[in-house]
Parts: C-alpha cells; structure tokens; sequence
C-alpha cells in the first residue's frame, strides 16, 4: 500500500515495508534499506530530514526544488533529496565517507557531489547555482549557525533553510536548551526561523529549524 500525504513533497510517499509504515522515495538503494520494487524506505532514525518530516514539520518542500545539501556524508539522506528534487548539490569535507556518496551518485545525475568545506562557500561558489530554493544543512560541528549564515549567499529570498542542530557538535557540556537558544539567537539576524521542533524520537538531542532568509 502506498499513501500519498499533503504535507509531504511530491516524490515521497508512505509506504508498508515489513509491516510497518515508512516514509519511502523512488531510487536505487544505497544504505542497505528496505525496498519494494522500485521504492526504497527512508529511514527517519538515521536521517535528521527523514524525522523532521515524520514529525510534520512544515518544510516547505513539494518537490522538485533545487537542493544544496551541506553535510552529504556517505549519502544515506541526500541520495533520498535526489530522489524528489531537482539539481542537488552534496557538500561533504571528509574523502572517506565521500567514496560511498559517489556510488549514491552514480544512478543519479541530478545529485552533484562536491568534496568541500562548508565554512567556505567561497570554494564551491563556482559550481552550485544560485537561488537554490532549499538550504539542508547537517554538519554536525561547531559553529552551525554560522555555517548556515555563511551559505545564506546561495538561497534564493523566499528559499528554506531546513537544519539539524546538534548539540553535542556545539558544546558537550551545554545544556541542550542553552545551545538551541544560542544557536537560533545566531541565526536570527540573516533568517526569520519559522519552526523549530526537538527530533527526540529520531535523533537525540538535535533541533530542527525550519527558516527563510530575511
Ligand atoms: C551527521 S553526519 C551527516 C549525515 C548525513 N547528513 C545523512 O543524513 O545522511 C555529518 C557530516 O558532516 C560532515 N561535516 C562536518 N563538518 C563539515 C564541514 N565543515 N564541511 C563539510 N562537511 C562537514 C562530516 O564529515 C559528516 O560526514
């Protein structure tokens, strides 16, 4: 059985795998999930977007977009972005994990990978195209509220900047709480943050925002 769901963007569905009910995209399979002919399950507990959505957060996407996805890793989340979205541009630092994203790449050409640093836009500013509608950022390192200020330069005005924030990257002493506060605090003066919700269930200690440039 597959559901269809208003608040989820065209291109991703809910779907039966094992008895259970999954958020699924249509594409070759790229971390060992489960599939059913030509749909793969996405799995919410080890993708942050993955749990943002299954919350019902309101990220604004519907399909299609332009995508520039900074933290790509080994492509477990962006292979499923490629999936409903247009060009999506994967930013990853570390070669390691970049191996696997390429094979992610391979069946799909509208997923660009870019062995970058996301500190320095500056890098990969020749390459992705400008006013991408959507900004995903899951970086996991210190000082995420500045790299996602310092990509503002690729959003388009009235683009999303869908972002996890993990505590733990910021300060393992923190208090959660204090470290979603200063880090919505740094982001304020570049987005207007439409949503922010805890992904518990997903990911401990992360927060999803949801924002909009100013
Ligand atoms: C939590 S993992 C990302 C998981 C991935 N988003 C997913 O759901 O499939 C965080 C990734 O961010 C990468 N990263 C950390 N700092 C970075 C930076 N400054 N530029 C690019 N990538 C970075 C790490 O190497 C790591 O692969």
């Amino acid at each position: 059985m597959t559901g269809t769901d208003a608040s989820l963007p065209a291109g991703v569905v809910r779907r039966e795998f094992d008895g259970r009910d999954r958020l699924a995209t249509r594409g070759e399979p790229v971390y060992g999930e489960p599939t059913d002919g030509e749909w793969r399950a996405w799995d919410a507990g080890r993708s942050k977007l993955g749990g943002m959505l299954e919350l019902g957060m309101e990220t604004g996407l519907s399909g299609g977009e332009t995508v520039l996805y900074l933290g790509a890793a080994n492509g477990t989340t962006v292979s499923h972005v490629a999936d409903f979205a247009g060009a999506t541009y994967a930013v990853e630092f570390s070669p390691r994990p970049v191996r696997d994203l390429l094979d992610a790449c391979e069946p799909r050409p509208n997923l660009f990978p870019l062995l970058k640093d996301a500190r320095r836009p500056e890098t990969y500013a020749h390459v992705v195209e400008a006013d991408c509608d959507v900004l995903v950022q899951d970086v996991a390192t210190r000082g995420q509220a500045d790299v996602a200020v310092r990509n503002r330069r690729f959003l388009a005005d009235d683009g999303r900047l869908l972002l996890a924030v993990k505590t733990r990257s910021e300060d393992v002493a923190a208090a959660p709480e204090a470290v979603f506060e200063e880090t919505v605090a740094d982001l304020e003066p570049t987005y207007e943050v439409l949503e922010t919700r805890r992904l518990g269930r997903f990911h401990e200690d992360h927060l999803g925002v949801v924002a909009t440039p100013r």
